[in-house]
């Protein structure tokens, strides 16, 4: 048993939608694919991957360093002890050969993206979905049944509060029970009428998350948590620096309800940071770290392992980037839900095509691997690359 070919292709995912801090007009996605010579159900396995919106494709990273170390290895070195399957953690490991600590946002998108098509061939390998290999590799029981809420409600070019409202109204239409908008990226007055249409238009059939991206210094963070504090919300999140965990702590004194970050924290050193000095509280706030954007699964496991140190449950995350990939953690290891944008990033994002929303919850399906064979358009776009 051995990998025969890694492959990456940049795609774009690129849309006229704005948050506080970026536009995605041309935004880009790496898909990669990690050949196997192993054949089930009269099929070649081969595992998919691809990272999250909000970083750029990574084809440099993986075709110059990360492939060559997956193909130049000794092939039993990557497999696990009695040669049945792979072993994503020595993978990994031979991966990052030759990679200094720290530097976490040079390499680890490129890293995650391989990390998702690695768990993707070996639960096939395995011939179970990747969330009920996880679980009994943990001695957990699965729970197919995950939270989802909906991410929208960007800046976008002409749109008004009523255009705002119609989207989440489609929203809830669709099954969902929370729903995402952003705010930061126009005056504070401005995001107040915003929130309150969109609190009007969902009234008690749903609850808001506001998302600021990053944007707020410490003065504007303080002022919106105490424009924002006068409503229910889901979460405040991303408020400030991703790395600027004193920020987050002193906005924290002055916001009493959840508040959410993580999406741009690339390792479990920087989890652990966040959880030593941001002062976020395990009783109500929620982790939004991202496997596709910090060094896959491998890594996702040591945070998890972090948050336990810490005191953290894993029902206190809710990860960014509405992909399969996380659904299976979400499924297999009792993480809190998932994230879904349900207009955006497509096809990379979303649920295999039988899968509805209801009262805010998906139910997976029993499909062998991360389950994009369950999703026609995605899994066109894949077996394009290598099959
Ligand atoms: O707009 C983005 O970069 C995505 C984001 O923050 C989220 O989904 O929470
Ligand atoms: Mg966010």
């Amino acid at each position: 048993m051995r990998i025969v070919d890694v492959v990456e292709t940049t795609k774009p995912i690129s849309s006229p939608i704005r948050n506080a801090y970026i536009d995605f007009s041309k935004m880009t996605s790496s898909l990669v694919a990690v050949v196997t010579d192993v054949v089930r159900d009269g099929r070649r396995v081969v595992g998919y991957g691809f990272n999250s919106n909000g970083r750029y494709g990574q084809g440099g990273l993986i075709r110059e360093r990360f492939r060559d170390r997956i193909l130049e290895a000794e092939p039993v070195s990557l497999l696990n002890d009695d040669g049945t399957n792979l072993d994503p953690h020595r993978i990994w490991t031979k991966m990052m050969s030759n990679e200094k600590p720290g530097g976490h946002g040079e390499r680890s998108v490129a890293v995650g993206t391989l990390d998702m098509a690695i768990w993707d061939a070996t639960a096939k390998i395995a011939g179970k979905p990747l969330f009920r290999l996880l679980a009994e590799i943990k001695g957990k029981e699965a729970n197919p049944r995950v939270f989802v809420y909906a991410a929208g409600g960007y800046y976008y070019p002409g749109k008004d509060n009523s255009a705002l409202q119609a989207e989440m109204r489609g929203y809830l239409n669709r099954g969902y029970n929370v729903v995402k908008m952003k705010i930061g990226g126009a005056s504070i007055d401005e995001d107040r009428g915003r929130i309150e249409a969109v609190l009007k238009e969902i009234g008690s059939q749903a609850k808001l998350a506001v998302d600021a991206n990053g944007r707020f210094d410490l003065e504007t963070g303080i002022a919106y948590a105490k424009m924002l504090r006068e409503y229910p919300l889901f979460w405040y999140e991303e408020i400030g620096d991703p790395l600027d965990y004193a920020l987050q702590a002193a906005v924290a004194e002055f916001y009493p309800g959840p508040m959410a970050t993580g999406e741009n924290l690339f390792s479990h050193q920087d989890a652990r940071n966040l959880l030593r000095y941001g002062g976020m509280r395990p009783d109500r706030d929620w982790l939004q770290f991202d496997c596709a954007l910090s060094y896959g699964l491998v890594e996702y496991l040591r945070t998890l392992d972090v948050l336990a140190q810490h005191g953290w449950s894993p029902s206190r995350c809710i990860p960014h980037g509405g992909h399969q990939m996380s659904l299976n953690i979400a499924a297999g290891l009792g993480l809190g839900g998932n994230e879904s944008y349900p207009d955006l990033f497509q096809p990379y994002g979303g649920f295999p095509d039988s899968v509805r929303v209801q009262d805010g919850h998906i139910v997976m399906p029993d499909i062998p691997g991360i389950g994009f064979e369950g999703k026609s358009d995605l899994i066109k776009v894949m077996r394009e690359l290598a099959e």
